[in-house]
């Protein structure tokens, strides 16, 4: 994407009721939304994040099926998820927000036991031993989401990677998690939520041109 199609996102992200962008000062300086999110959405709804959105593909796809929950894409890339921000706002979805932040934030800007579900979409398997800190099912990763996550609350990871896949699976059986589900080529097994099957990302899409099975585990961090 060219600077000037970036800087036009960015411009429009500025005026879409359905996208925020706070600095880094205002999200660990005590972010007002944090453990009210209620009040954003004027409901009581369960809360749904969908981290590394990407063009927020899950964030849309499952909006559309859930209406009876929220939706929110975290990504550092702004003009990524402009896409399902102005999708959202065409199909009229009052169940989306998009945050422009870290992941690493996210407990800065969920409440304790605020979220009730976790989507993690294709996200860079961080494969070298030095990059381990950035994989985002790590142990530190985990720690945040169970502060945010309600005790019985989920974590989806969809990813080609069968690192990640492998990593993942093994992580948790060594903490002792709960694994509800796992599929590591879910196209040909059988058996994986319909929202697994049916939504696929941008990133995805570029996978399953090149014939990569594509994995899916659902599990619990309490
Ligand atoms: C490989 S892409 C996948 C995007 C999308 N989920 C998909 O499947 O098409 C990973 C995304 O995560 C975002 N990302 C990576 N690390 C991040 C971090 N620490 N905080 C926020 N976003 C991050 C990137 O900007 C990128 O959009």
């Amino acid at each position: 994407m060219g600077s000037k199609n970036k800087l036009k996102r960015f411009q429009e992200n500025e005026t879409f009721p359905n996208v925020i962008q706070p600095s880094r000062e205002e999200v660990v300086g005590g972010f007002p939304l944090k453990g009210k999110w209620d009040t954003h959405f004027k409901n009581n709804n369960p809360i749904v994040l969908e981290l590394g959105c990407g063009k927020g593909e899950y964030t849309v796809g499952l909006a559309k099926r859930f209406p009876n929950k929220n939706f929110i894409g975290i990504d550092i890339k702004g003009a990524r998820f402009w896409k399902g921000a102005k999708i959202a706002m065409e199909e009229n979805l009052p169940n989306v927000t998009f945050v422009r932040t870290q992941i690493e934030l996210v407990d800065y800007i969920f409440g304790e036991q605020e979220v009730s579900e976790i989507w993690i979409t294709f996200p860079d398997p961080q494969i070298k031993y030095k990059r381990t800190k950035h994989r985002m099912t790590n142990q530190e990763f985990l720690k945040r989401y169970r502060q945010v996550l309600k005790p019985d609350g989920t974590v989806n990871l969809k990813t080609d990677s069968e690192f990640m896949h492998g990593y993942t699976l093994g992580l948790l059986h060594g903490l002792g998690l709960e694994v509800i589900y796992a599929n590591h080529d879910v196209y040909t097994n059988e058996g994986s939520p319909q929202e697994v099957l049916e939504i696929q990302t941008f990133y995805e899409n570029q996978y399953l041109e090149k014939g990569k099975p594509i994995t899916f585990i659902r599990f619990k961090v309490n």
